[in-house]
């Protein structure tokens, strides 16, 4: 480990925001060296990512169970007989966590609901003289959930998608999780598929388990929607069987942006930064500051609280690969490189941060104050914690209840309606050359 923490420090605006724009396609990402030995030992090429990933959904579509029980192997380490974990063993994992973690889960559980049971929208019917118009809102019928696990288990994040997954009133809740080598879903993993109301579990991780839950295998059945985070693989293989099945909004390796003045505690904007880069070395840790006194503070601390963590090496991989601190000369600079970046999260460290939250206009979240971390949204807030990253943030949303649900349009006119909107239908189908529309109400209209 090195005396000091690398991270770019940027005094320039312009080359902060050119560092913030390089394009994040996880498509064209380095992969680091040990992960690509990897992929030579097992694929015997050196494949990008995304190649890989063709290569597994391809094998998986071909091949189900086979093909799954083969990669469990060669990237988990596990040999699996059966993949489907078994009620008994759900139990037997209950029982093998400490009661405050099961309490806290189910803690955690309840805020998750709560905050969601506020999201769901019912189903309504307009009537006037036309008759009736409206909307019939319905849950989807099977999701598939992802539940990283490679790096660390998380069943915070199992929460985050499947508690609001039964707000919404899906049938039936599937989870996938990469298993230990000792072919055992992590009994934390296993608990928190309980506390949830999960309906079945099974042992894949991976690309793999995204190519199984899309298209099916002897063991997992097809899912019309699969949801929930995780690493790169995961993420380009969602974005292959879009269309096949109904994907979210791609959370993938985890972003935290801090703006912060002068009034922000330096220890606390390091620890912030930090506790994000802990989740992968493709993890975004950035500050944007006014203050050039707290930037170097920032650094500091960096340095000093780093060496103790027991995911040092990953945290400083990201620090090295993403992270940055940019000194900027006012606060609509910070916000301006803010909404440019996008950010899964964004907490506001400074003085008025509720004078601030109009200016957000592009995040997954945004928490604002000192006593407001983002880590309290990872597991106790509230809202799911599953949030865009890579850019998505401009265009999509965290986890909400919205994402299991459905409408069906109601069109109920009556006659007096139909005289009413007819004669136009007809016009605009013959306008269109579709004569046989324009019969389809002239007969009505007798006509
Ligand atoms: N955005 C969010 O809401 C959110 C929430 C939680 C976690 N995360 C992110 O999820 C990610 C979790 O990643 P993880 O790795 O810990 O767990 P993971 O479960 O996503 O990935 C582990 C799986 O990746 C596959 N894999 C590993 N190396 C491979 C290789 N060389 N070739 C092919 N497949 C390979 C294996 O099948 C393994 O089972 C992190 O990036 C974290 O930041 C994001
Ligand atoms: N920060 C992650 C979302 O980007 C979620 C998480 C799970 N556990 C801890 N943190
Ligand atoms: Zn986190």
């Amino acid at each position: 480990m090195t005396s000091t923490v690398t991270v770019r420090v940027l005094h320039d605006p312009a080359a902060a925001r050119e560092f913030l724009l390089r394009r994040r396609r996880l498509e064209a990402t380095e992969l680091p060296e040990r992960v690509r030995a990897g992929i030579r030992s097992i694929f015997g090429a050196d494949l990008t990512a995304g190649e890989v990933v063709d290569r597994i959904i391809a094998d998986v579509r071909q091949e189900g169970d086979a093909a799954l029980r083969r990669y469990t192997r060669l990237l988990d380490g596990a040999e699996l007989d059966r993949l489907e974990v078994a009620p008994e063993e759900i139990a037997a994992a209950t029982a093998e966590v400490p009661s405050d973690v099961l309490e806290a889960l189910r803690f955690a559980r309840d805020r998750i609901d709560a905050f969601h049971r506020r999201q769901l929208r019912s189903s309504w019917m307009h009537f006037d003289e036309d008759g009736a118009l409206g909307q019939i809102i319905r849950p989807l019928e099977r999701v598939g959930i992802y539940t990283p696990g490679g790096r660390a288990p998380y069943p915070s994040s199992l929460l985050m998608s499947a508690v609001p997954a039964r707000v919404a009133g899906v049938e039936e809740i599937i989870v996938c999780a990469p298993p230990e080598r000792d072919g055992r879903i992590s009994p934390l993993i296993l608990a928190a598929a309980d506390i949830a109301g999960v309906d079945r579990v099974f042992k894949v991780g991976g690309a793999q388990a995204i190519a199984a839950m899309a298209y099916g295998t002897e063991s997992v059945p097809r899912v019309d929607k699969i949801l929930g985070p995780g690493n790169i693989f995961v993420v380009l293989a969602k974005r292959r069987v879009y269309g096949e099945v109904d994907i979210d909004q791609l959370p993938g390796p985890t972003e935290t942006l801090l703006i912060a003045d002068e009034s922000a505690d330096p220890a606390l904007c390091a620890a912030d930064l930090l506790a994000q880069a802990e989740h992968d070395p493709l993890a975004s840790p950035i500050l944007l500051t006014t203050s050039a006194q707290l930037a170097e503070a920032v650094k500091q601390e960096l340095t000093a609280q780093l060496p103790a963590l027991e995911r040092a090496e990953i945290a400083g991989e990201a620090l090295v690969n993403n992270g940055l601190i940019a000194v900027v000369p006012d606060l609509p600079t910070a916000f301006d490189l803010a909404n440019a970046y996008a950010p899964e999260h964004l907490c506001l460290l400074l003085a008025e941060p509720w004078a601030h939250l109009d200016r957000v206009r592009h995040a997954g979240g945004v928490f604002l104050g000192e006593s407001s971390p983002e880590v309290l949204g990872d597991y106790t807030a509230g809202p799911s914690h599953v949030m865009p990253t890579g850019q998505t943030a401009r265009f999509s949303s965290p986890i909400n209840v919205e994402e299991f649900l459905k409408i069906i349009s109601v069109v109920g006119i009556n006659r007096e309606g139909l005289k009413r909107l007819g004669p136009a239908a007809a016009t605009l189908a013959r306008a269109e050359g579709l004569t046989a529309h324009a019969r389809a109400i002239e007969r009505r209209l007798g006509s």
